[in-house]
């Protein structure tokens, strides 16, 4: 403890399944290690329960809570990993924007960018200690609470992404006001994803600080980007934020960690996505396993991608998709996942028939070899 009475990030518990962290590296398993997005939410019913009145950023700013939410899915579920309960909004929050979570409406600001001139009301500096702290205690609790059962993931927002919460004002279809900025103000635009940039790369390196072994970047809304948006307001910084991570791990005496990206619709830069600096690359349904397996290279290890709706279908029906999928990816360089979250009114026996399924045919796959 320290003298504020927190739990210090040091003397975690040895890790008892390290599958997560194999298939990340490209090494052997015993069998494929799955996640899913989303895992600690909704559709749980005591997730449902303890949230129940409480506010959203609330939850996020108490380190009790986020354990217990990060720990319930993996009280029911075989899972191989656990991802710490926290939103991507709290990067905009820590820059100084006022973010809340509107009950049927999602995550809203109440005074969006509009131009330029707005980006004078940011925090020039922004210290992640003291701004995210929290996040930070909520990964050195949680982490000591697995009692080594599974690796702890940390994760935040990528640039693009956060920047088009922040013009928009919350969720859009079309993410015009945001994308009008690129077209209209690149200059600005490249400003604002600079910012973001660097309180990334200390926020996700305070995260492996505090405990997380692994890190995904969330990159959403890849896909309202096309190949050219993409590869110059989004790809550049996805890479430096992998690139400064790593070489300030190494600089601070720290190992490695696997790290993660998943630009969601962005199977068009895929090639590119192989080659940033991520030891794994997650996909979204939309792209087929073998032809991502191609387009990549085999320079990474590859995470998903069944799609969520696919819960809805019969267990039985699951296992054949799982199947499927198992066999397309192969079992060396992959992680089982969905390719994205799951949804509030999906059936937790179907996550959990989601979750056999891998296991078992993967160990099939394995013990055939
Ligand atoms: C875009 C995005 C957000 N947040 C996140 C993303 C990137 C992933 C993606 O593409 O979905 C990331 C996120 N949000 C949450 C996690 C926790 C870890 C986990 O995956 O289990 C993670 C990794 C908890 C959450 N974040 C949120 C919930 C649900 C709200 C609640 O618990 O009350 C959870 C479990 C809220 C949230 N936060 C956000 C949205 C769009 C919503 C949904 C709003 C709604 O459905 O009303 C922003």
């Amino acid at each position: 403890m320290d003298e504020d009475g927190h739990i210090l990030p040091k003397d975690f518990p040895e890790l008892r399944n390290d599958t997560f962290l194999r298939a990340a590296r490209g090494e052997e398993v015993e069998h494929v290690p799955v996640w899913c997005m989303r895992q600690a939410g909704r559709y749980l019913p005591e997730f449902r329960e303890f949230r129940a009145g409480k506010d959203f950023f609330e939850t996020c700013r108490s380190p009790e809570d986020c354990c217990e939410l990060t720990l319930q899915p993996l009280r029911r579920f075989g899972f191989d990993a656990a991802i710490i309960f926290s939103d991507i909004l709290v990067v905009p929050q820590a820059l100084g924007m006022d973010v809340q979570m509107v009950a049927g409406k999602g995550p809203t600001f109440p005074e969006p960018l509009k131009e330029p001139d707005d980006l004078q009301r940011l925090r020039s500096k922004v210290d992640v200690a003291s701004e995210l702290g929290y996040v930070f205690r909520a990964i050195t609790l949680t982490r000591h609470k697995l009692e080594g059962k599974v690796p702890l993931i940390g994760f935040s927002g990528a640039p693009w992404t956060l920047m088009s919460y922040m013009i928009e004002g919350g969720g859009s279809t079309t993410h015009s006001k945001a994308k009008r900025w690129l077209y209209r103000h690149p200059e600005a635009s490249h400003a604002l994803l600079k910012r973001l940039t660097d309180v990334i790369v200390d926020y996700l390196l305070g995260q492996v600080k505090a405990g997380a072994q692994a890190l995904q970047v969330f990159e959403s809304h890849a896909g309202c980007l096309g190949p050219v948006e993409f590869k110059v307001f989004a790809l550049p910084y996805l890479r430096d934020i992998a690139r400064r991570v790593k070489d300030r791990l190494k600089e601070s005496g720290l190992d490695n960690v696997p790290m993660i990206v998943f630009a969601k619709d962005g199977h068009y830069a895929l090639e590119d996505l192989s080659q940033s600096h991520y030891e794994v690359v997650g996909l979204d349904w939309t792209i087929d396993p073998c032809v991502a397996r191609q387009r990549t290279g085999g320079k990474v290890s590859l995470q998903g991608n069944m799609d969520p709706c696919a819960l809805y279908a019969t267990k039985e029906c699951i296992s054949e998709i799982v199947k499927t999928m198992v066999e397309a990816f192969g079992t060396r360089g992959y992680i089982a996942n969905l390719g994205h979250g799951l949804y509030p009114d999906m059936d937790p026996e179907s996550v959990g028939a989601f979750v056999e399924a891998v296991h078992t045919h993967s160990r099939r796959l394995l013990n055939h070899k």
